[in-house]
């Protein structure tokens, strides 16, 4: 199993556990709309680290927004393989224009 796979099944673990002693159960006790914004703020940092930190920095901050997007992901129940899904559709998508690379909306 990768090592997303993995820490997909341990926040989905730890989703019920005791807010005092997770921060996953802590984060999802806050809301979505909390999650949502620590998605963004780490986003954030990951882009300053880029622009201005050390390799190691961004490193630690790429770590702590795939973190948080993977409770985002779990938050919302939907799994990470439909995202890998995804991903492996575009690559087989021919061209990267901006229609083909999206799936078909719901008309
Ligand atoms: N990978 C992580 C991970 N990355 C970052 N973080 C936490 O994310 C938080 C981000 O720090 P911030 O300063 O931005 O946030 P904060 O001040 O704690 O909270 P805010 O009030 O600002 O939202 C820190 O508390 C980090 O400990 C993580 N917490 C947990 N995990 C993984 O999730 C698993 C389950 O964790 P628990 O739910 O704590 O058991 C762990 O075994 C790890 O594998």
């Amino acid at each position: 199993m990768d090592t997303l796979t993995k820490l997909e099944a341990t926040i989905a673990a730890r989703r019920s556990a005791s807010p005092d002693q997770s921060y996953v159960a802590k984060l999802n006790a806050k809301g979505l709309p909390k999650i949502a914004e620590k998605v963004g703020e780490e986003a954030t940092e990951t882009i300053i680290a880029a622009l201005t930190g050390s390799d190691a920095e961004l490193t630690g901050e790429a770590a702590d927004l795939l973190f948080h997007l993977l409770v985002l992901l779990s938050a919302k129940g939907v799994p990470l393989s439909d995202v890998m899904a995804e991903l492996d559709r575009r690559e087989g998508v021919s061209g990267l224009d901006e229609k083909a690379s999206r799936p078909e909306s719901p008309t």
